[in-house]
């Protein structure tokens, strides 16, 4: 009876996360997902469609879910921000051909985001690459990405280099900070 209470309150009183990963293809998510779980960089596949696993950090349930970011899964994500606790959206800062669409689909996905949630939803920008030569400063970034056109969206630039694992504590952080 004193187990089955404590499941009880614990399954009420555990903080929990919605996390969505998105980001155009190749830009990392997998890759920091992995870093994010257990610290470590795994080799990846593309995810066709998106792939969910859940982590415990400082006893916060994180449910993450890693949506695939070929142009034929894009049309997906605004679906999965509903009612989701934070968004991370990932972009590869070596890729400067590709950074044009980064910026039309995320400027897609915050309206999208806007509309379908009464409170605007905390977006996580993720800088990744900044092992690579050369690569976008997070000034250039910003400017490329037209962040100052977010209105009501809460973001934030965090630079990171998911296989050289920097930058993932202040990630940690920012998503405990949100719980
Ligand atoms: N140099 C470098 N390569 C990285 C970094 N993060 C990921 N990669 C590489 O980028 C490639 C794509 O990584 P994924 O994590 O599969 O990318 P994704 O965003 O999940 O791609 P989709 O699932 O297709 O949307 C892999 O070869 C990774 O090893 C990084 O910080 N630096
Ligand atoms: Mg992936």
């Amino acid at each position: 009876m004193g187990q089955f209470i404590s499941s009880l309150f614990a399954a009420f009183y555990t903080k929990k996360m919605d996390i969505v990963l998105v980001g155009l293809e190749n830009s990392g998510k997998s890759t920091l997902l992995s870093v994010l779980a257990t610290g470590e960089p795994v080799e990846t596949v593309p995810t066709i469609g998106l792939s969910v696993k859940v982590m415990k950090k400082q006893g916060i349930t994180m449910k993450c879910w890693d949506i695939g970011g070929q142009e034929k899964f894009r049309g997906e994500w605004g679906r999965y921000t509903e009612g989701c606790s934070v968004i991370l959206f990932v972009v590869d800062v070596a890729d400067y051909e590709k950074v044009p669409i980064a910026k039309k689909e995320l400027h897609k996905l915050v309206i999208s985001a806007e509309r379908g949630n009464t409170q605007p939803i905390p977006m996580l920008i993720l800088a990744n690459k900044i092992d690579k030569s050369p690569h976008m400063a997070e000034t250039e970034l910003i400017k490329k990405l037209a962040l100052e056109k977010i209105q009501m969206t809460p973001w934030i630039v965090m630079p990171i280099s998911a296989v050289q694992s920097v930058g993932i504590e202040n990630v940690l952080d920012w998503l405990i900070n949100q719980s």
